[in-house]
C-alpha cells in the first residue's frame, strides 16, 4: 500500500530539495512542495522534483476571486499535481472553479484553518467560537462546493471524516512526540492523525531539520504501519 506520508521539501534550493527528496524517497508516498520553493524555482523546479518519481503535492493554497483562482489551475494543471490546495475561505464559487479547472487526476483540497493558529488567534481573525466549529464550517462549504477534500489539524479531522466519509483529508502540522513545535500551534502524531482519519500526513521540520532525514523520515514510516 502506498505511504500516506507526505514529505514537506521546504526550501528555496532546488539541489537541497532535490537530495532531501532522494533520500527519503524510500520511506515517504509523496512530495509537498509549497510557497518557499514554488517561489523560488517555479514551474521548472517541480517539473526537476516530479523526476523522483513521487507523486507531487502543490500547496499553494490559492485565494482569490473565482475567475483568477480557475485560471491560475488551468495554468498548473500541465504540472499534473496529485494534490492541489486552495483556501476555503474563498468562498463556494471559488472553491467550484478550481475543481471545474483541474484534471480529473488532480485532488483539490480546501485548507481550513491553518494548524498554526490556535483559539487565541481566532478572534483577531474575525472568528467566533472555536476550531473545530470553524473547520466544521468550512469543510461543509467546500463539501457543497465540490472540491474533494480539505486541510485541517488532527485535532478536527475525526469530526471531518464521519461528517464527510469519503472525503480526502491532509493533516500538517504533524510532530512525533518528542519534536520541536516551531510555529504549529494544533499538532498531534502521526499516528494520532492516521487513527483519526486522516488521507494524508504531512511532515517537515521534524524529517528536514534532521540530522539524518532519512532516518527520520524511517523512524516515522515505522509508527505508522
Ligand atoms: O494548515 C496548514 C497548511 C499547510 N501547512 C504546510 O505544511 C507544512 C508543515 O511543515 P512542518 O515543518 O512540518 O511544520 C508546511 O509546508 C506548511 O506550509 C501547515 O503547516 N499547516
Amino acid at each position: 500500500m502506498t505511504s500516506p506520508l507526505f514529505v514537506a521539501v521546504d526550501t528555496p534550493d532546488l539541489d537541497r530539495a532535490r537530495a532531501l527528496a532522494d533520500a527519503v524517497a524510500p520511506h515517504v508516498g509523496g512530495l509537498k512542495l509549497g510557497l518557499e520553493f514554488f517561489s523560488a524555482h517555479g514551474a521548472p523546479g517541480i517539473r526537476a522534483m516530479a523526476d523522483v518519481g513521487l507523486p507531487i503535492f502543490l500547496d499553494l493554497k490559492l485565494h482569490d476571486i473565482p475567475n483568477t483562482v480557475g485560471k491560475a489551475v488551468a495554468a498548473l494543471a500541465p504540472l499534473s499535481p496529485a494534490i492541489l490546495t486552495v483556501h476555503a475561505a474563498g468562498g463556494r464559487a471559488m472553491l467550484a472553479a478550481a475543481r471545474a479547472a483541474a484534471p480529473a487526476s488532480t485532488r483539490i483540497v480546501a485548507v481550513t484553518l491553518l494548524t498554526s493558529l490556535d483559539a487565541d488567534d481566532l478572534p483577531t481573525i474575525g472568528v467566533a467560537g472555536d476550531a473545530a466549529g470553524q473547520v466544521g464550517r468550512l469543510a461543509e462549504l467546500s463539501r457543497q462546493a465540490g472540491v474533494d477534500g480539505i486541510v485541517c489539524s488532527g485535532a478536527e479531522v475525526a469530526a471531518a471524516r464521519a461528517a464527510w466519509p469519503d472525503g480526502y483529508f491532509v493533516v500538517p502540522g504533524l510532530r512525533p512526540a518528542d519534536a520541536a513545535l516551531g510555529d504549529q500551534k494544533r499538532a498531534v502524531t502521526p499516528r494520532a492523525a492516521l487513527d483519526a482519519g486522516a488521507s494524508v500526513l504531512v511532515v517537515g521540520r521534524p524529517i528536514t531539520d534532521a540530522s539524518d532525514p532519512a532516518d527520520a523520515a524511517r523512524a516515522i514510516a515505522a509508527t505508522l504501519g
